[in-house]
């Protein structure tokens, strides 16, 4: 009977019915088709008006914005079929076959960077930090406390009755064969308290955690008046990693803080975007949190650069550019108010425009100091990918050439501590890969890796590719083998940007997309960061669809149903019951009772385990430092997962990856592919070739010139008032 009672929810029967209809997309005409291409927007200026603005950004008057802001993720994504691979000559390091020595961090010089040019470059004598060994110890310790008595009842001590199987677990094993239920993911072991959700429980959950920690701070505040109150990190920070949130937070530091790959640098952002909110907690416009494209801005809930600065592309003359911000009164007040930058993906900002933007800051803040005085905190990895380029033939500038760069930051601290891959051969594989010296027998290993991979559950690697239309194709053809009823979601977009288009525009680079068609059986990937274990780059399936009642109704009897797949006869009461039950919970609106169906999705765990996930909407903001959300995107939180571009997989963790280098064709694109897996059984790679492993020369040198976060915590000058003025980048070198 719970089959019947999963079949009866497996899917959209009727139209999923509108939740706001008014800001809804017409979709109903599309609910059998697959989602069309998204358009790659027409470049055109717009002026926007007060209508809808917030009540700080109605004090002002109109704004102009330009679309094209947001255009260069559209470009990085539509990159045309590449030209045929041609080695590089002058531009990549040369091949060395002895493997890359790693040298301690110490050993590093301590200047900063210099221009240097590609035939000036060093070639071969690159030296790099050892990579530290694996550490266990963020492995959970097991528990030690015995359990010394029981106050069970008798009763408790009874074999247990037949338990019952959640019907979702047989939705999807009933269309399989006898040999796919073999391979299904061996019996999970069954976490503490809760393993199956509705996101809005876990919102719930996190509700009751901020206002826990707002009324730990306030005690705080009270007994330390006008003291900032402590931070409180959601995550446990490496001891580099605190000592780059304390120079950032503590010290007011200008730096760049860069590692390979999954050295945490993203967690660390997020660190010190929190504690920076709390530090200016009385004028959060004081922080302006940016990032170089728009699918980067939208994970940090930021805008782009271009939309901070209110430069619409940037190309013209810096005092064209100034007239252009002192007649937006809002672009203007922004860069007046900021006191703190924050840039997130550096490597894809061109350096042409970090030196425009440190100029306009000069002129418009009529301060001479460097940015004109705002602290800038800046990430990203340079060997990962580059600025979009601009012209046919206009050579990639990065931002560390720009003139202001080594003017304008004070420290590059090098996080050397890698978290994603905790197999030391396999991250020192990709740390060669990173730095394009492959040794043969790093080749040979990555060569190995062409088998195909075999898992013992139904979720297959995500496969990266270098561009949206290749993605499109794979993931369309999938949904296609699948039988069951394909149900649209869309999304509800709102903000203070009225018009549809440009604000579509604005959305265009969100990880979540406008309408999403999803079947029972699709692999999906998770794009918020629901809790620990259930995070943005979780891979799962699709197992139901299901309103919250439903779900909540299995969830909270989980223990009548147990989790044995296909070994229990369904209850034919109990099915009678859940119905009944779930009556009254359904609400009405307008005469007719509603409830809305979301995916149910089955999460694979890094540790082997499952987790059951309701997905129901969750929003992405573009929000300016003064708190305006321009735009805002409501949307399930699932993208379809079988295929990925690279572009979207930047700053993604993934535990199943399968790369074909054959397609592969701009600098740092086959390392941030191959960077997303956790460990070499998760990985597949074809058509590897060292040549397609590409490094910028610029880069290597660089790198070359990093300092260690020791020299920053060196014992203050007396001089030093840890003010930003009078600090230089030799200070402390
Ligand atoms: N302090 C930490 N403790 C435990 N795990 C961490 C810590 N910092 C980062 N991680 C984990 O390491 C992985 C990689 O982190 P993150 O994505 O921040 O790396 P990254 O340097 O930004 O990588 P990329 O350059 O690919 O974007 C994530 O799974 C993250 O949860
Ligand atoms: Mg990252």
């Amino acid at each position: 009977m719970f089959k019947k009672a999963v079949k009866e929810h497996p899917g959209g029967t009727s139209k999923p019915q509108a939740l706001q209809s008014n800001l809804l997309r017409a979709n109903s005409a599309n609910s059998s088709k697959l989602p069309p291409t998204q358009p790659t927007g027409v470049k055109r200026k717009i002026e926007m008006t007060n209508s809808g603005q917030s009540a700080l950004g109605s004090l002002h008057s109109g704004v102009y914005f330009d679309e094209n802001d947001f255009d260069d993720d559209l470009d990085f994504d539509d990159f045309d079929e590449p030209l045929p691979f041609v080695a590089p000559t002058t531009t990549s390091t040369t091949v060395k076959p002895e493997p890359v020595p790693y040298p301690k961090i110490n050993d590093l010089p301590t200047k900063p960077s210099e221009s240097v040019s590609v035939q000036d470059m060093p070639q071969s004598d690159i030296k790099y930090p050892e990579l530290p060994p694996n550490s266990q110890e963020y492995a959970a310790p097991p528990s030690s406390i015995p359990l010394p008595w029981s106050s069970s009842p008798p009763s408790h001590f009874q074999p247990p009755s037949k338990p019952r199987t959640l019907p979702w677990l047989q939705g999807v094993k009933e269309e399989e064969t006898e040999d796919r239920k073999s391979l299904a993911t061996p019996k999970r072991s069954k976490p503490a308290d809760f393993w199956n959700k509705s996101a809005s429980a876990i919102k719930e959950e996190q509700k009751e955690l901020r206002r826990e920690s707002k009324k730990s701070q306030k005690s705080d505040t009270a007994s330390k008046s006008g003291s900032i109150p402590p931070k409180v990190p959601t995550v446990f920070l490496s001891e580099e990693q605190r000592a780059v949130l304390d120079a950032v937070v503590d010290k007011g530091k200008s730096l760049f803080f860069t590692g390979s790959a999954g050295t945490g640098k993203s967690v660390l952002m997020r660190e010190i975007i929190k504690s920076l909110r709390v530090k200016y907690r009385r004028e959060p416009d004081r922080v302006a949190v940016t990032a170089s494209t728009g699918l980067a801005a939208c994970n940090i809930e930021g805008v782009t650069l271009h939309s901070f600065a209110g430069i619409g592309l940037g190309k013209e003359a810096v005092p064209e550019l100034v007239k252009k911000i002192k007649r937006n009164q809002k672009a203007r007040n922004r860069w007046l108010r900021t006191k703190v930058l924050v840039v997130d993906e550096v490597s894809m900002v061109d350096g042409d425009l970090f030196d425009k933007l440190e100029e306009i800051a000069r002129r418009i803040r009529n301060n001479g100091r460097p940015f004109g005085g705002i602290q800038l905190v800046v990430t990203g990895d340079f060997f990962q990918l580059p600025p979009v380029p601009e012209g046919a033939n206009r050579e990639t500038r990065f931002a560390f050439s720009a003139a202001a760069w080594n003017t304008t930051i004070q420290h590059t601290i090098l996080l050397t501590h890698v978290f994603r891959q905790r197999d030391p051969d396999f991250a020192a594989m990709l740390n060669e890969m990173r730095l394009g010296k492959i040794s043969p027998r790093t080749t040979e290993a990555f060569r190995k890796l062409s088998r195909k991979l075999e898992f013992h559950d139904d979720l297959e690697a995500t496969e990266l590719f270098p561009t949206r239309a290749e993605v499109e194709k794979s993931n369309s053809l999938r949904m296609e083998r699948l039988s069951g009823e394909l149900m649209p979601f869309n999304a509800i977009d709102s903000g203070t940007v009225t018009d549809p288009q440009f604000r579509e525009k604005l959305l265009s680079n969100c990880m979540a997309p406008p309408l999403i068609h999803l079947k029972k059986g699709a692999q999906v990937m998770l794009i918020k960061n629901m809790e620990d274990s259930l995070v943005n780059g979780s891979i799962g399936r699709v197992v139901a669809f299901m309103d919250e009642g439903t779900f909540d109704y299995y969830r909270e009897n989980e223990d009548e149903f147990g989790s044995g797949a296909g070994k229990i006869d369904p209850d034919d009461d109990a099915a009678m019951r859940a119905k009944k039950k779930l009556k009254p919970m359904a609400h009405n609106e307008g005469g007719i009772a509603i409830t809305r169906k979301w995916p149910l999705v089955r999460f694979a765990l890094p540790d082997g385990t499952e987790r059951h996930l309701l997905c129901q909407p969750e929003t992405w903001k573009i929000e300016l430092p003064n708190g305006e959300v321009q735009a805002q995107r409501s949307q399930v939180p699932l993208i379809l997962a079988w295929a990925l571009s690279i572009h979207k997989a930047q700053g993604q963790t993934l535990q199943r990856v399968k790369v074909d280098l054959g397609r592969v064709f701009e600098k740092g694109q086959a390392y941030v592919a191959l960077s997303r897996a956790t460990t070499q059984a998760g990985l597949q790679v074809l058509r590897f070739d060292p040549r397609k492993v590409m490094v910028h020369p610029k880069v290597v040198d660089f790198y070359n010139q990093l300092v260690s976060i020791n020299q920053i915590n060196k014992p203050k000058d007396p001089g030093d008032d840890d003010d930003f003025e009078g600090d230089s980048a030799l200070d402390f070198l």
